[in-house]
């Protein structure tokens, strides 16, 4: 195992201690995400999770995990998910998975959201990581214009077979390539505000922990 795979297992594993029995918890998407889920398996607890994608869905179920979609739950105790960047006041950006959207709708749903990365991916301003723009597919071939002529570097997310990815939810994803992110939140209401856009990456004022894998773990709590 390489070293950033290693310290996202070890912010996965510390994860795993603020899961208690009898907890709905909100499960999020990606390779951190898959670390977590073999230990919270490993820990052998009963609980009820609420899946972010078919892929975490999937691997839960394969592991005899109880599954459910958000829907089926009154509420979320915790989300644990993985983020592609991370800032110093723990906004981040996510959705290099594709699966921002549902993650973001089970992240607002949650009553505390904990990320674990590993720390590569803590960075004093967000923005070198391209910011994923969930789409519409119609009308998506305007609205990369449209943001190619706002100088945002736009490109479709392909897959291995060089077709658009298609989402959990059947939209397209636009990823944009920034040299940084002056203000996130002008970013952030700017692509909210855009026809076609059904979600985009940004997610401001959301972890309330962030667990960074490195030689040591480093827990980084909001300060609300
Ligand atoms: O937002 C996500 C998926 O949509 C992931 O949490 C993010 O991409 C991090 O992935 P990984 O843990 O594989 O590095």
């Amino acid at each position: 195992m390489n070293a950033q795979d290693l310290n996202k297992k070890k912010a996965a594993e510390f994860a795993t201690k603020y899961i208690e029995a009898g907890m709905t918890v909100g499960l999020g998407t990606g390779s951190t995400v898959a670390f977590f889920l073999d230990a919270l398996a490993e820990k052998n607890i009963e609980f009820t999770g609420v899946t972010t994608s078919n892929r975490t869905a999937a691997r839960g179920a394969e592991l005899g995990l109880k599954i459910v979609d958000v829907d089926e739950v009154d509420h979320i105790d915790v989300t644990v998910d993985g983020a592609d960047q991370v800032d110093t006041y723990l906004n981040g950006i996510k959705g290099g998975g594709a699966a921002l959207l549902m993650e973001k709708i089970v992240a607002k749903n949650s009553n505390k959201n904990i990320w674990i990365v590993d720390e590569s991916k803590v960075k004093p301003t967000l923005g070198t990581f391209p910011l994923p723009v969930e789409v519409v597919p119609y009308g998506s071939g305007q609205l990369e214009r449209k943001l190619a002529a706002k100088g945002l570097n736009p490109t479709f997310r392909m897959t291995d077979a060089g077709e658009k990815l298609v989402t959990d939810g059947g939209h397209y994803i636009l990823d944009l390539h920034l040299n940084g992110i002056d203000s996130p939140e002008l970013l952030s209401q700017f692509l909210s505000n855009e026809i076609g856009v059904v979600e985009h990456g940004l997610f401001l004022n959301t972890a309330d922990t962030v667990i960074v894998g490195g030689d040591e773990i480093q827990v980084l709590d909001r300060q609300h």
